[in-house]
């Protein structure tokens, strides 16, 4: 097992080159948020637009859209229960179930739409979903983002069972081949055949949408350093539970929404430290 240090974060946040434009940065769509759940795809959105996402747009149900445009107007609403072909269409990056709740229809329509150059994360109650459903994976470029519990429902390997050899023979019946973020304490990514640790981070991070913000994050990054989705995954995971354990140097929970605010800051301290590294 591989374990994780701030060398992924110097090597793939770079300075952006001057001439480029929003379009150049991800446009990312985010698909969730029931009446019940839509702090979920705020969290999300708040996530993607602080770590550089160019263009944000929220499927989401309508009830939620003012709150989201309350803390976020740089993002845009959609309703999630019309049809979302054309918007899937122009993403990048689809991150799909973040308080999506009990909508199958709207999980399956885009499992349908996606193509095979597009990232597509799934998180939240898309997993549920699809482990319920046993639905089968589209072809795309896939993050699967489940916490122990998620993943058990999804592997059928028990959370006491969850060993590395365990996960990694279960991922290996997934077609096609996902990247798996088993989100705990010391978060695994698991790869088709490495497996990486975490070992920052800590139970000030066990708040409700801690695991959204860092879907949204993973949405940001892999939309914006294209070079690798496994890099751009690893550096969103790092970057998610450093920024945390930063602030829990002076309080005794982090929140969500405090670790996207932290994102921007983070983010530049790191393109230039690699400047200054030159
Ligand atoms: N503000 C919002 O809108 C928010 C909306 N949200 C949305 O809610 C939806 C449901 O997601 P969910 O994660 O809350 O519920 P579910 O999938 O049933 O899992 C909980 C079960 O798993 C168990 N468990 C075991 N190990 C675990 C672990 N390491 N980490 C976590 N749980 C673990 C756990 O055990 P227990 O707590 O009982 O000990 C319990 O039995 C989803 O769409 C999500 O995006 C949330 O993001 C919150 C903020
Ligand atoms: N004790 C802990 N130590 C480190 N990280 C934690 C701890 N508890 C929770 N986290 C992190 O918080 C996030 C929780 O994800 P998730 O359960 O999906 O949250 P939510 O669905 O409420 O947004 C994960 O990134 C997980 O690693
Ligand atoms: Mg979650």
């Amino acid at each position: 097992m591989h374990k994780l240090t701030q060398e992924i974060l110097e090597q793939t946040i770079t300075k952006r080159a001057n001439a480029t434009h929003k379009g150049d940065y991800g446009r990312i769509l985010i698909i969730g948020g029931t009446e019940q759940y839509g702090g979920a795809v705020i969290m999300n959105a708040l996530a993607a637009v602080n770590s550089g996402s160019g263009l944000v747009t929220v499927a989401t149900h309508p009830s939620n859209f003012t709150a989201l445009h309350s803390h976020l107007p740089e993002a845009m609403v959609t309703d999630y229960t019309q049809d979302l072909t054309a918007f899937i269409t122009k993403a990048d990056v689809v991150l799909i179930g973040s308080g999506l709740g009990e909508q199958l229809a709207i999980l399956t329509a885009t499992l349908n739409s996606v193509r095979s150059d597009q990232i597509l994360i799934l998180d939240g109650s898309a997993l549920t979903l699809l482990a319920e459903h046993q639905l089968d994976l589209p072809d795309a470029r896939i993050v699967l983002t489940p916490h122990e519990m998620e993943w058990q429902r999804l592997s059928q390997i028990e959370i006491a069972e969850q060993t590395p050899a365990k996960n990694l023979a279960a991922l290996a019946t997934f077609k096609p081949s996902p990247i798996l973020v088993l989100k705990k304490y010391q978060t695994e990514i698991y790869t088709a055949d490495q497996v990486f640790q975490l070992t920052i981070g800590g139970p000030y991070q066990a708040t409700g949408g801690m695991g959204d913000t860092l879907a949204g994050m993973i949405a940001g990054f892999s939309g914006q350093f294209r070079t690798s989705l496994e890099q751009a995954v690893l550096a969103a995971v790092y970057a998610h539970s450093a920024i945390a354990d930063d602030l829990a140097r002076e309080r005794y929970v982090v929140l969500p929404t405090q670790i996207s605010a932290e994102i921007p800051k983070l983010m530049h301290d790191y393109a230039n430290k690699k400047l200054t590294n030159l």
